[in-house]
């Protein structure tokens, strides 16, 4: 099998419109016939592009289609694939599944990929004959992409992670309501912000009266996020956590190969603020013993992991290179404010700022590809 067939679906989207932009500058269509499917335009125009001919879209619920396809590439979302993945399998279909929602990830027979982390889990499971692959939660990978090497040395005991998670995390409407927001609170007090002279407390107020008004843009989000944030985010479980904090303990082990008695306690509390689509962490690392820092801080540079930018704990450092403005749309993930906290050596405080539409979804899922394409050549 040397040209590979791959069924794309969910495209259009916004995390599946990253993932086509990153498949183009990477040129992931050279050597693979791509077969774009819709759920709602079947019979369409399928995109063209350099490299990629003119086609008709197929509809992404005819189990047929799909089954023509080597590989199957999903950023449609859950409800998609909770509909279509069993019955495409038990049609028979032997062909990888890759996806970015979340309903399989924890399923016995799937892996989450995030290959510079697990390549090693990732390969034996190619090996032993899984065909299921499925992005991660995009804190846990971002979380992984930054200190992942930590875990690799089997220096630390437990994390937590406190989050300031980006609209884009919640769909392109929450990223507009929030801008739509922005723009609402700023056209309030116009004309005192144009006055000098006008008190501060007046703005504040009204500020405050417009967040709280009926008609602030609250439909996606359901409270104002702008000059605001939201420390809930996805459902709410019976033990109390969010299933977005759930997901980081769960996710983080299975993504490790960590078995049941290796697991590592990561929790933490999950946080929507008004940044537009990176995700940032305050970690607190709980090591196995007091590692010096220059030795951690050694040891994440020279791990092999390209993307990272170990940023020193300096102010003027961390202003200009860990923040969202500084990430957004690049494949850094920045990691810096590295210092032991006065709790004990073996603390160690952490941040980390990361791009959660291309770390945080699309980019492992075209690097599973390309591992899949290569094993097939
Ligand atoms: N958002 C995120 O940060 C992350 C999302 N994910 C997963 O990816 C899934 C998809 O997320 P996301 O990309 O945000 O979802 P979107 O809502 O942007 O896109 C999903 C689908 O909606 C349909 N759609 C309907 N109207 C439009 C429109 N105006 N523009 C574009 N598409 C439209 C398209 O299907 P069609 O072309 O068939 O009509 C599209 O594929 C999520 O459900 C989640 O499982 C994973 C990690 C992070
Ligand atoms: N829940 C994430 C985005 C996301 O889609 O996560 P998941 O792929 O685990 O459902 C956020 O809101 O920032």
């Amino acid at each position: 099998m040397s040209n590979l067939t791959v069924g794309l679906v969910g495209w259009r989207g916004m995390v599946g419109s990253v993932l086509i932009q990153r498949m183009q500058q990477e040129k992931d269509f050279d050597g693979i016939t791509p077969v774009f499917f819709s759920t709602s335009n079947a019979g369409g125009d399928a995109p063209s592009f350099d490299g990629v001919q003119t086609s008709q879209l197929k509809d992404a619920h005819d189990i047929d289609a799909l089954a023509a396809c080597d590989v199957i590439i999903t950023c449609q979302g859950g409800d998609y694939t909770s509909k279509v993945h069993q019955p495409l399998r038990d049609s028979g279909w032997n062909g990888y599944w890759i996806d970015a929602a979340s309903t399989l990830r924890m399923a016995d027979d799937s892996i989450i990929i995030l290959d510079p982390v697990n390549r090693n889990v990732i390969d034996s499971a190619l090996a032993s004959g899984k065909k299921d692959f499925i992005g991660g939660n995009c804190t846990v990978s971002l979380m992984l992409m930054a200190i992942g090497e930590l875990f690799n040395k089997g220096w630390v005991e437990w994390v937590s992670a406190m989050t300031y998670q980006a609209a884009s995390g919640s769909g392109a409407n929450n990223m507009r309501e929030l801008i739509e927001g922005m723009g609402v609170l700023r056209d309030a007090v116009k004309d005192e912000l144009a006055d000098p002279a006008s008190a501060i407390l007046d703005i504040d107020k009204k500020i405050a009266q417009t967040q709280r008004a009926d008609d602030f843009p609250k439909q996606y989000f359901g409270v104002p996020l702008a000059g605001s944030l939201i420390p809930y985010i996805d459902a709410q479980l019976e033990n109390k956590q969010s299933r977005e904090e759930w997901k980081g303990g769960v996710e983080t082990n299975k993504i490790l190969g960590n078995s049941a008695a290796n697991t590592i306690p990561i929790d933490g509390m999950c946080v929507r603020i008004g940044a537009m689509r990176c995700h940032a962490q305050g970690l607190t690392i709980k090591l196995k013993k007091d590692i010096p820092l220059e030795e951690i801080e050694a040891a994440l540079k020279n791990s092999g992991n390209k993307w990272l930018d170990v940023v020193e704990d300096d102010k003027e450092a961390t202003m200009n290179r860990l923040t969202p403005v500084a990430v957004t749309g690049t494949l850094t993930v920045a990691l810096g404010r590295l210092r032991k906290l006065n709790m004990g050596p073996e603390y160690l405080g952490a941040f980390t700022v990361g791009d959660q539409l291309l770390w945080g979804a699309a980019e492992p899922l075209r690097r599973m590809l390309n591992i899949i394409r290569k094993q097939n050549a």
